[in-house]
């Protein structure tokens, strides 16, 4: 369980996160939605350290990220997988070097033991043999895959996961966000994805924050967001004629 307490952050005079609190739940997908620049992304950059709040904790399982010293931090870093925007793979190394890369950092596993692992999480997300590929020669989805199988390499405990739907054609980001949704249940990871993509909000928003105006505006499931009144969520989610039409028939 991740639990974030009053997070307050800035740019200068840009007051971007103005007191946030939210608790994301163990084997659940938990989705922070919000329009372009609500701040989603720096949110997740303060839950995991990229950036430093201002004001405020986030707590994981009980232990204080804000206020540990830098070795209880790396701790927990071993235990973060994450999957930002386009993968970020290297484009030098291998499917194989780029999953290896974390238990290279952080372990002290033989070769073989890093192998067996890779293979693993290859084979999870159903790219076994395909090694020795780079990543020039994948598609986008293949990409994301790779990506997912690098952040589950350590059997992370927590999961982060920023916009895993960008540049994929439909069909393959539900694929993805199935993909995603499966290993957190299956390992009981806390996940949490950014993402403006509304087929992930109905898809697989089990519990869903929605920002606006650096506020927590809106809390609730992908049920529960289908039926809101809330002005704010529902300009947002159902800002097209089309999907306004499909609202009204649920
Ligand atoms: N490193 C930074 N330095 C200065 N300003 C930043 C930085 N990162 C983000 N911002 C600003 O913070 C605000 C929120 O940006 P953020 O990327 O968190 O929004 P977002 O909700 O993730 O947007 P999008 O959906 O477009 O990715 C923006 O005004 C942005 O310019």
């Amino acid at each position: 369980m991740i639990e974030i307490k009053d997070i307050h952050k800035s740019f200068d005079d840009n007051y971007v996160l103005k007191g946030i609190s939210a608790t994301f739940k163990d084997g659940m997908n938990n989705l922070i939605i919000g329009g372009s620049g609500s701040g989603k992304t720096t949110l997740l950059k303060c839950m995991v350290g990229l950036h430093a709040p201002d004001q405020g904790s986030v707590i994981y399982d009980g232990r204080d990220f804000t206020r540990l010293n830098t070795e209880e931090r790396i701790d927990i870093r071993k235990e973060i997988g994450m999957l930002f925007q386009n993968s970020a793979l290297f484009d030098s190394m291998t499917v194989e070097e780029n999953v290896m890369f974390p238990l290279n950092m952080f372990t002290t596993q033989s070769r073989e033991e890093k192998l067996e692992r890779v293979n693993f999480c290859l084979e999870r997300v159903d790219l076994s043999g395909k090694n020795k590929l780079y990543p020039a020669e994948l598609s986008g989805g293949m990409k994301k895959r790779v990506g997912i199988a690098r952040a589950i390499s350590m059997q992370p405990k927590y999961l982060f996961v920023d916009e895993p739907n960008s540049g994929l054609d439909p069909k393959t980001a539900i694929l993805i966000d199935e993909l995603i949704n499966e290993i957190t249940a299956e390992y009981n990871i806390t996940t949490v994805v950014v993402t403006h993509d509304m087929n992930s909000v109905m898809g697989i928003g089990e519990h869903i924050i929605f920002l606006f105006n650096g506020m927590k505006e809106w809390e609730g499931s992908n049920k529960e967001i289908a039926h809101t009144d809330n002005r704010e969520v529902n300009d947002f989610v159902f800002a097209s004629k089309f999907t306004q039409a499909a609202k009204e028939k649920l």
